[in-house]
């Protein structure tokens, strides 16, 4: 089938990134990211009712582009927060989109990708997909066992960026990823950590379980997150805030913007010095743990995301972790080049687009 044009949509908990890309050369016609006013996105209940108010955000910006929709071959968004998902991609259907919307499923605005591209896709009678859901991983069966037989361990990680950054590391080394052993350390608002191979995910230190980062509690020990959960002065909303949204250097610096951290080292600020260090030594841990899963044998450690631009921090982890493999580090991300390449391969048929 003749390609024309994928609008890729990548919602996250401030903006709206959206991007068009024309034909099969992936040529970028159009990007834009659209910054959330904070009252406005406070204002609603949930993450799935804010699906009108960006999606007429986005058609806007289409419209004043003076983009006609009709060249539209499929819309992508990223995938969210549903346990059921696997890696690869999804065709967006009425089921994917409750299940997106369900409050059973933990608030994050990457669920909102499925929603709108449907609710966009749909009257065009265009296909509408997602790719690596952020909860794509496939874990080892011994790694779901979490130690309390009511509740199996999920894996939440920024699957997007992972595979597209392994993959781009791996063709310059000649390889091909799905053969190679490695780990990437994904560090923006939110950190997370993800053990690979033969191409999946089969382990990962989380925004609850792994390392604190600039807006994420990380792991806390159990009997200090009872005592905060039942001392009469903490809600449930209060209790996920903390550990999603303003915890991390948050929490005990009040800024999530690490370049700030680092201005504040400089002028001789000891306690952002020692706060730093503490995520430095966090996300060290979480790498050394998942080399266990690994069994020692890592090709590579990737570090990415927004952080991995400061050398000052990925030289604090390498410190920490370097004994354990090959640092490579990668700054930023390649997430909506990667949802548009996913989109491409399942309208070609080279990759199959799954059903929920
Ligand atoms: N040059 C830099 N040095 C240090 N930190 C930086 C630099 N550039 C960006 N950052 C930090 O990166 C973080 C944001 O990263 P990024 O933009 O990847 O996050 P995000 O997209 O908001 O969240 P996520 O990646 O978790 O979805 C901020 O803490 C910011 O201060
Ligand atoms: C859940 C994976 C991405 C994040 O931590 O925000």
């Amino acid at each position: 089938m003749e390609v024309k044009d994928i609008l890729v949509i990548n919602p996250g908990s401030t903006s709206t990134k959206i991007a068009v890309y024309r034909g099969e050369e992936q040529q970028r016609l159009l990007e834009k990211n659209i910054v959330h006013d904070d009252e406005a996105i406070n204002a609603f209940s949930c993450v799935a009712a804010q699906k009108d108010y960006r999606k007429d955000m986005i058609l806007e910006f289409l419209q004043g582009e003076g983009y006609d929709l009709k060249n539209l071959s499929a819309v992508v968004g990223r995938g969210g927060m549903v346990y059921e998902l696997s890696g690869g991609g999804y065709q967006v259907n009425e089921k994917l989109c409750a299940r997106m919307a369900s409050a059973d499923i933990p608030q994050h605005a990457s669920s909102l990708g499925a929603l709108l591209a449907f609710a966009i896709a749909e009257p065009l009678e265009t296909p509408s997909y997602i790719y690596d859901s952020t909860m794509g991983c496939d874990l080892l069966e011994t790694v779901k066992i979490t130690g309390i037989a009511e509740v199996e361990k999920y894996g939440a990680t920024h699957l997007l960026n992972s595979r597209a950054q392994a993959i781009k590391h791996a063709t310059s080394l000649g390889g091909d990823y799905h053969k190679m052993q490695f780990i990437v350390c994904h560090m923006g608002g939110g950190i997370t950590v993800n053990a690979w191979k033969d191409g999946k995910v089969i382990d990962v230190a989380s925004y609850d379980d792994g390392p604190m980062a600039p807006e994420r509690s990380g792991g806390v020990p159990l009997l200090l997150m009872k005592k905060l959960c039942f001392d009469g002065q903490h809600t449930e909303a209060d209790i996920e805030a903390l550990i999603s949204g303003r915890g991390g250097l948050y929490s005990y610096l009040g800024t999530k913007d690490c370049r700030e951290v680092e201005r504040r080292i400089a002028a001789g600020d000891d306690y952002a010095a020692l706060v730093y260090e503490a995520m430095a030594l966090q996300v060290g841990k979480a790498i050394a743990g998942l080399s266990c899963t690994l069994k020692g044998k890592v090709d590579f450690i990737i570090l990415t995301g927004g952080i991995a631009h400061s050398s000052k921090l990925t030289g604090m982890i390498a410190d920490y972790c370097g004994h354990i493999g090959e640092i490579v580090v990668m700054a930023g991300e390649s997430e909506m080049e990667a949802l548009a390449a996913g989109a491409l391969r399942m309208l070609q048929g080279e990759e199959e687009a799954k059903e929920y």
